[in-house]
Order: C-alpha cells, then sequence, then structure tokens
C-alpha cells in the first residue's frame, strides 16, 4: 500500500503486537489518546506521524484519516467487564467517529478489533466446556448473528452493525475481526477457554497484514491461531484473506510451558 495506514489504540497490547511484526511493512500514522513510548514505534515513523488525540474527537479524527489509504480501529475499552457509559463512548461512539470521518474521506479500506464476546454467548451450559476441547465439532463461521456476553461484546456486535453500514452506504471496504485472546509467547495459562482462542503474537500482526493487503467487501473473520482445540473456524480467514496461522496453542502445556517440539514464537 502506497498511502499511509492510521492504527488508532496503537499504544495497546494488539497495537504492540502488531507494530512488532509489521511495524516495518506500513507507512503508519499511529494515534493513541496516551503517548506512545518511543520503543513502540517502528523506525521510520515521525514526531509528526504520531498523534495523541481521542477517537470520539471528530475534528481530530477528520484531521487523522487525511490522506490514509486504511484504517486499523482498535482503540477503545476492551475491558468485558467496561460499564456502558465507557463502552458507549469509547467504542461505539468513537468506531462512529473513525469510521465517518474514513469514509468521508475516501478511505479504501477500515479494519476493526471486534472481539469473541460479540458472540460469548453462544457459549451455552449446555455446550460448554465440550466445545472448548479438540473433538468438539461445533463452530462458530462468522455468519451467525452476534450473541454477547455483556455490554462490551454489544459496543462490538455495534461496531461491526457500524462498518456494514459505511460498507454498503459509502463504498468502504470493512474487515472485523473477532478477536480471540491475544497473549505473547505462550497461551493462556490453564485457562481451557482462552487456549481455544488464542491469538499469538505473530498471527496476530500476520492477520492485520492480510486484512491490509487482500481484496474483500465487507468480512467478518475470527482471530486465533491455529489452535487444536477451537470452537471459531478459520476458514474464512483463510480463503478470503490468505491468513495462514503459524501457531497452535496445542504446542504447549495446559499450565503455558512448550512441548519439546514446539517452535514458540520469538516475536
Ligand atoms: N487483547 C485482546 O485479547 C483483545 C482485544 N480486542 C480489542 O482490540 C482492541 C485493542 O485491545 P488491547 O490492545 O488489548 O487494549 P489496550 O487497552 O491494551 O489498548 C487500547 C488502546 O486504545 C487506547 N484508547 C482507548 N480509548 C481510546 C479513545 N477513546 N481514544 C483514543 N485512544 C483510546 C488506549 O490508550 C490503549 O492504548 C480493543 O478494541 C479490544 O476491544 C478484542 C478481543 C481480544
Ligand atoms: O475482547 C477481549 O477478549 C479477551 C479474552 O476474553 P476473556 O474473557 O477470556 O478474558 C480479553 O482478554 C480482552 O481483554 C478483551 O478485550
Amino acid at each position: 500500500m502506497d498511502e499511509p495506514v492510521l492504527l488508532t489504540g496503537a499504544g495497546g497490547r494488539v497495537g504492540r503486537a502488531i507494530l512488532a511484526g509489521i511495524g516495518e511493512a506500513y507507512d503508519w500514522r499511529l494515534l493513541d489518546r496516551e503517548p506512545l513510548a518511543d520503543a513502540n514505534l517502528p523506525s521510520g515513523v515521525a514526531t509528526e506521524d504520531v498523534v495523541v488525540a481521542d477517537v470520539t474527537d471528530e475534528a481530530e479524527m477528520r484531521a487523522a484519516v487525511e490522506g490514509v489509504g486504511a484504517v486499523v480501529h482498535l482503540a477503545g475499552d476492551p475491558r468485558p467487564n467496561a460499564p456502558w457509559d465507557s463502552v458507549l463512548t469509547n467504542n461505539i461512539d468513537g468506531t462512529q467517529t473513525v469510521l465517518a470521518a474514513a469514509a468521508d474521506a475516501g478511505v479504501d479500506r477500515f479494519v476493526f478489533a471486534s472481539s469473541n464476546h460479540a458472540v460469548g454467548a453462544y457459549e451455552t451450559d449446555d455446550r460448554t466446556p465440550d466445545m472448548y476441547r479438540k473433538d468438539d465439532e461445533f463452530r462458530l463461521n462468522g455468519s451467525e448473528l452476534p450473541r454477547p456476553s455483556n455490554l462490551y461484546g454489544v459496543s462490538k456486535a455495534a461496531g461491526e452493525t457500524l462498518g456494514r453500514y459505511y460498507h454498503d452506504h459509502h463504498d468502504i471496504a470493512v474487515a472485523s475481526v473477532r478477536i480471540g485472546n491475544l497473549t505473547k509467547g505462550h497461551p493462556p495459562k490453564e485457562y481451557e477457554r482462552g487456549q481455544a482462542m488464542w491469538l499469538s503474537h505473530r498471527d496476530c500482526a500476520h492477520l492485520f497484514d492480510c486484512c491490509l493487503t487482500a481484496d474483500y467487501d465487507y468480512e467478518i473473520v475470527y482471530g486465533i491461531s491455529d489452535n487444536d482445540r477451537k470452537y471459531y473456524s478459520i476458514e474464512r480467514a483463510r480463503d478470503v484473506l490468505g491468513y495462514d496461522p503459524q501457531d497452535n496453542s496445542a504446542d504447549f502445556t495446559f499450565a503455558g510451558e512448550p512441548k519439546e517440539e514446539a517452535e514458540p514464537d520469538s516475536a
């Protein structure tokens, strides 16, 4: 991509994983409401490419999207137990503000950090814990309706729907990535559900890279590694985006130690 990519929420966990993996592959404009640590800046990112702003600020967002070819929108309140006033402001209003600015500016694509919590209520008492296990065949594939686990999940479902609206009415390509559980170096420890939806740092960076390069119109995909135990299908991400994950929580013990034959992500 010749034009810069705006990355909102660049200073957070997902932003840092993306920048560690593909920081040198794009011309970034990095945005966060907190100042970014110099250690997180890829080489070549100049002071004027770093924006300290709130995503709910319309004027700031209109300035931030000027001249960019794509937006990766991560900024928001990531807490599954976040209160309504926070997700309404940071996640729903923030996403609408950035999307509207991007659509009006003629940005080509928008990649949205959605969440497993947009569909968490599919994990019913009669399905769990079996669905977290290797031999269970239950899969969500991205075509199902949202079934949020909490108000945070409602805000993520709203973000996906805002993406649908702006795609249909403003001709901007939109990919929503329902991210599982991102952890660095090993899957979540002693957490069966977390291991089934583990997303390693290198697979995270690669998946967002795919979202920035593949051809698509409107997509919802799951953002997990190629875990043996999984209840999210990654086939759509493979088929449409060319996602080819390298990691698998089965290469680690339940306590998170690498098994002998594993080649752990050192990203
Ligand atoms: N870490 C994970 O496993 C998962 C993350 N996600 C989503 O990915 C995105 C990033 O999550 P993390 O990096 O884990 O969270 P984080 O809290 O580490 O990073 C979020 C960043 O966004 C910034 N931010 C928050 N509200 C803002 C606002 N109103 N204006 C500007 N900047 C703002 C924060 O300062 C922070 O640097 C979130 O939208 C979250 O819901 C979804 C599923 C799983
Ligand atoms: O959306 C998110 O999901 C992950 C995993 O959820 P959890 O309920 O298993 O912890 C969470 O760690 C992350 O903070 C959140 O943004």
